[in-house]
């Protein structure tokens, strides 16, 4: 008898998806998992990895999964059967519960494909040139500009242009790297003098991938190694992508025939996502993870972290963890709890002229009416230039304004600072760092 039912289970499932509407995220989600443990009688008896919980076999019911199974059961066979849901007891589970691996061979997560990407308006545009790059390399826009804020999805959709032409032309030579990973080959190949093979290597890739390009910025040798690369492939109609947190015309420092370059073809942003965008990229990220969380708490998570979409998926992995270690099924009570500490940071994370003024006074142990004040001396106007260029950079406050804040300066004092560090940060990669971990400290 469970024989007979095992051998039309793929035709069940094809039947769920034509007939009844079942979506295939659904059934590869919800379907696929469930073992055919027993057939008695008229009772069909389903088995779901314990790892979904009590709450996956109600999600299942509430989803009226067992009915349109049971329909397509009675179709194929002519019986009408009831469906049992167990949970497996948790040895049994053991053999599916491989983890999943990062990185494949090519240097790709395998979890970044079309698939698993969900378009909104944000990301909309950024979407199609990728899909219409990934059919055609080198035809449709070259090189394809992807920029956008931290954790929105541009290398999601590198890789995913990546896996597709791997996946439909396995002939071409695909490489993903990201700008990291080009500048510690070129300074290697500098050191043991093996620049010939690094061009010979980058000059036979046909789609070329660079993540994160702006921290090419300030290197001078891998620019130049990168500019040969780019014409090299753009001349023998290679395709290239890059991203960047930035469009093209405003990464200031970067040389300006690289910076023509990367406007030839396509640029194209990613926007953070709306509320709609956020819970659905939600849903998604609990169905690939297969679990069951309630539209509610799915509503707490995009209303209260509006940043990026890692923030997003952090939100729900803290929930998973803190409801696997405290044993306790996942409800908007616990959610709140688990994401307290995140929520209440990220409360605190508006970042203002002040808090810039407080911070740099604090990392140079210095006292912002020093920052304010009219001294002229090293170690207090320079670290007024850097406030100068993070109230530029991560605040929306005029010049005007800024330079208010800063002592009543004026806004052409305002631009010089920031030029100055603008024009430092090119040739002092240390400097960079003290940015960075100002920056921290204000997250
Ligand atoms: N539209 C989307 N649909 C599904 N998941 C998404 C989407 N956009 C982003 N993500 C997920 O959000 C996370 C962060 O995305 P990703 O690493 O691609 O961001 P990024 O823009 O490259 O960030 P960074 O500039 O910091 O490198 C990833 O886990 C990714 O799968």
């Amino acid at each position: 008898m469970k024989n007979n039912i095992e051998n039309i289970w793929d035709d069940v499932l094809i039947k769920l998806e034509q007939e009844h509407d079942v979506s295939s995220a659904a059934i590869n989600a919800w379907i696929k998992p469930l073992h055919i443990e027993d057939v008695q009688n008229n009772n069909i008896i389903l088995s779901l990895d314990a790892k979904y919980g009590e709450r996956g076999i109600q999600f299942i019911k509430k989803k009226m999964y067992d009915f349109y199974i049971s329909l397509a059961i009675q179709d194929l066979t002519g019986k009408k059967y009831d469906i049992i849901f167990e949970l497996e007891k948790d040895g049994a589970s053991e053999k599916s519960s491989t983890k999943e691996p990062v990185q494949d061979d090519n240097n790709l997560n395998p979890r970044y494909t079309f698939d698993t990407f969900v378009i909104g308006d944000n990301n909309q545009m950024a979407h199609a040139a990728s899909i219409a790059v990934a059919e055609a390399p080198a035809e449709a826009y070259n090189p394809l500009f992807l920029y956008g804020g931290a954790g929105l999805g541009k290398t999601h959709l590198m890789h995913s242009i990546a896996h597709y032409i791997i996946e439909h032309d396995s002939n071409l030579n695909v490489l993903y790297v990201t700008s990291e990973d080009f500048t510690n080959e070129v300074i290697n190949s500098i050191q043991h003098k093996k620049q010939e093979e690094l061009r010979n290597k980058y000059r036979s890739i046909d789609v070329l991938l660079v993540d994160d390009i702006q921290f090419i910025i300030g290197k001078d040798s891998t620019q130049q190694e990168f500019f040969h690369t780019f014409n090299a492939l753009y001349n023998s109609k290679k395709q290239i992508i890059l991203s960047s947190d930035k469009p093209p015309k405003d990464l200031d420092v970067l040389e300006e025939r690289l910076r023509s370059r990367f406007s030839w073809g396509l640029t194209v942003d990613i926007q953070p996502p709306d509320y709609e965008t956020k819970i659905a990229i939600l849903r998604k990220r609990a169905e690939l993870d297969h679990i069951y969380i309630d539209d509610e708490i799915f509503d707490y998570i995009a209303t209260h972290i509006k940043s990026n979409i890692r923030d997003l998926e952090g939100a729900l992995n803290k929930i998973k963890v803190y409801s696997k270690l405290n044993k306790q099924p996942i409800d908007l009570e616990l959610s709140k709890i688990a994401l307290q500490d995140l929520i209440d940071n990220k409360s605190k994370q508006k970042i203002t002229p002040e808090l810039i003024l407080k911070t740099v006074a604090e990392h140079y142990n210095i006292q912002t009416s020093d920052i304010i004040s009219k001294k002229r001396s090293h170690d207090i106007a320079y670290p007024r230039q850097i406030c100068m260029y993070l109230c530029k950079k991560l605040t929306d406050t005029s010049l005007v304004k800024i330079g208010e804040v800063i002592g009543k300066r004026d806004h052409s004092t305002v631009i010089h600072g920031v030029e100055k560090i603008e024009k430092d940060l090119k040739k002092d990669s240390n400097l960079q760092n003290i940015i960075d971990v100002i920056t921290k400290k204000m997250e």
